[in-house]
């Protein structure tokens, strides 16, 4: 495996950035739903990042309809740290850049590191990975692997949690583990990565419909499966005895409540649900809740059920003192929601050194194609372990990107082999979908499936 410098990548000339909102209608299918989100029209922000050579870098940041102009508008206020500037600029000091874009001293008055501004940073910064595994003629989880630790740690800006990890630190784990990679490299090659489903167990799905989707995963191979909750609890009942019918005890069960609940209502309607066996509860109160989620993990402890927590948290703070205050175990970086590639690495590395499970989210347009990468960089450099993690998949516009997420025969996400980060919508895709001017969108408002608003 030959390690690369950013000093020696091929400079190209980044010329324009080009952002768009992209939404498909499935609020339609109930698809995505949960206690929180009944009617969501999954989105996303989709930025192209054109050089002069040629070579485009394509990102996302993942919404859910309305607001998607909202992002694309702080998308557009941070054009200008990108265009006209050349690569090397930008990755060979990546967290300068990083920094550059999260601190500017007005805009971060509404953020900052969080909310709008963080997903706008999410899809601009995505692209950038994209465009540099093309210059280097890798995927994203290779460029990674094939890093020196010292330039790995050159992308992240450790501000903020210098308490919790230092580069020093993350240049020792890495370093101690560069004797695996070649192995746990193959291993992905031939194996892949393992993943759970929550496409059986949407909350605005039938009996019916989650009864033929737990056989159809069932027969894919999947062995882990996740259910939304939180609405109604006799309902909740009835759709794990459900679930559990069809999948038996020996398969995991997880259920997720997408912050609906007070930390005593999640205590106590959780422990209505433990007879169902469930691996974990996900997203039980505010996602900004750190003692919360520790209260509830520890009057969940004895039910074994793990608390499991990450798609909605904020940025590398917010996950810092989860992991300090040992109130989660599961950990859900989502590829989309904090500032990109740069700062979930420091998540990972930090998970690594508290000894927590990362499983991350992918329930999204794009997040299934993207965080695979994440995922088995840390199989083959943080990690090094599938012992009890595993990918989310949701069967959710995959037919949409060039090169989609796949999984193998044995359920695993099969490790991405085109250069970049996967994230490349197909052209008629964007044709059909943006919004509001999209053909599907105008069919839609003709036949007033959709009003135009
Ligand atoms: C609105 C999204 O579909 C959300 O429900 C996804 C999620 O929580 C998950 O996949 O987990
Ligand atoms: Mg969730």
């Amino acid at each position: 495996m030959m390690a690369q410098s950013s000093a020696n990548d091929k400079c190209l000339n980044i010329t324009t950035l080009d952002a768009k909102d992209i939404r498909w209608p499935t609020s339609l299918g109930a698809h995505g739903s949960d206690a929180m989100h009944t009617d969501p029209d999954y989105s996303c922000v989709y930025v192209t990042i054109h050089t002069a050579e040629g070579i485009r870098g394509y990102g996302m940041t993942f919404t859910l309809g309305r607001g998607t102009d909202i992002v694309l508008m702080a998308v557009k206020a941070m054009k200008r740290f990108v265009e006209n500037r050349t690569t090397a600029s930008i990755y060979q000091n990546f967290a300068k850049f990083w920094r550059e874009i999260t601190s500017e001293s007005q805009l971060r008055w509404i953020g900052p590191e969080k909310g709008v501004t963080h997903l706008a940073v999410a899809a601009i910064v995505n692209a950038l990975w994209d465009l540099w595994g093309k210059i280097r003629a890798v995927p994203v989880w290779r460029l990674l692997t094939e890093m020196e630790p010292e330039e790995l740690v050159s992308t992240i800006d450790f501000r903020y949690i210098t308490d919790a990890i230092t580069p020093e630190e993350v240049i020792d784990i890495l370093r101690k583990n560069k004797t695996l990679r070649k192995t746990k490299t193959e291993d992905l090659i031939e194996n892949g990565y393992p993943a759970y489903t929550t496409q059986v167990g949407w909350l605005g799905y039938s009996d019916d419909l989650i009864r033929s989707l737990c056989k159809k995963y069932l027969r894919a191979g999947f062995t882990a499966f996740k259910i939304k909750v939180g609405q109604d609890l006799e309902n909740d009942i009835k759709r794990c005895k459900l679930v559990r019918e069809e999948i038996g005890w020996d398969n995991k069960l997880m259920v997720d409540a997408n912050q609906i609940w007070d930390v005593n209502t999640a205590i106590e309607w959780m422990e209505k649900l433990k007879d169902f066996q469930l691996l974990w509860i996900e997203e039980p109160t505010s996602p900004d809740d750190v003692l919360g989620h520790k209260k509830i993990a520890e009057a969940l402890k004895k039910y074994n059920i793990g608390v499991a927590t990450g798609e909605m948290c904020c940025n590398r703070v917010l996950f810092k003192q989860f992991l300090q205050a040992n109130a989660l175990e599961f950990c859900q970086i989502d590829s989309a929601r904090i500032g990109g590639v740069n700062e979930i690495l420091s998540v990972y590395l930090m998970a690594k050194k508290f000894g927590v499970k990362v499983c991350p989210h992918a329930g999204g347009v794009g997040l299934c194609e993207m965080v695979q990468h994440l995922q088995m960089w840390d199989y083959t450099s943080v990690s090094c372990s599938k012992q009890e993690r595993m990918v989310e998949f949701v069967d959710q516009q995959h037919e949409q990107f060039l090169h989609p997420a796949v999984i193998n025969e044995n359920a695993c996400y099969a490790a991405p082999t085109a250069p970049g980060y996967s994230t490349e919508l197909k052209p008629e895709a964007v044709s059909m979908f943006e919004y509001p001017g999209g053909s599907e969108w105008q069919r839609m408002f003709a036949e007033e499936i959709f009003k135009n608003e």
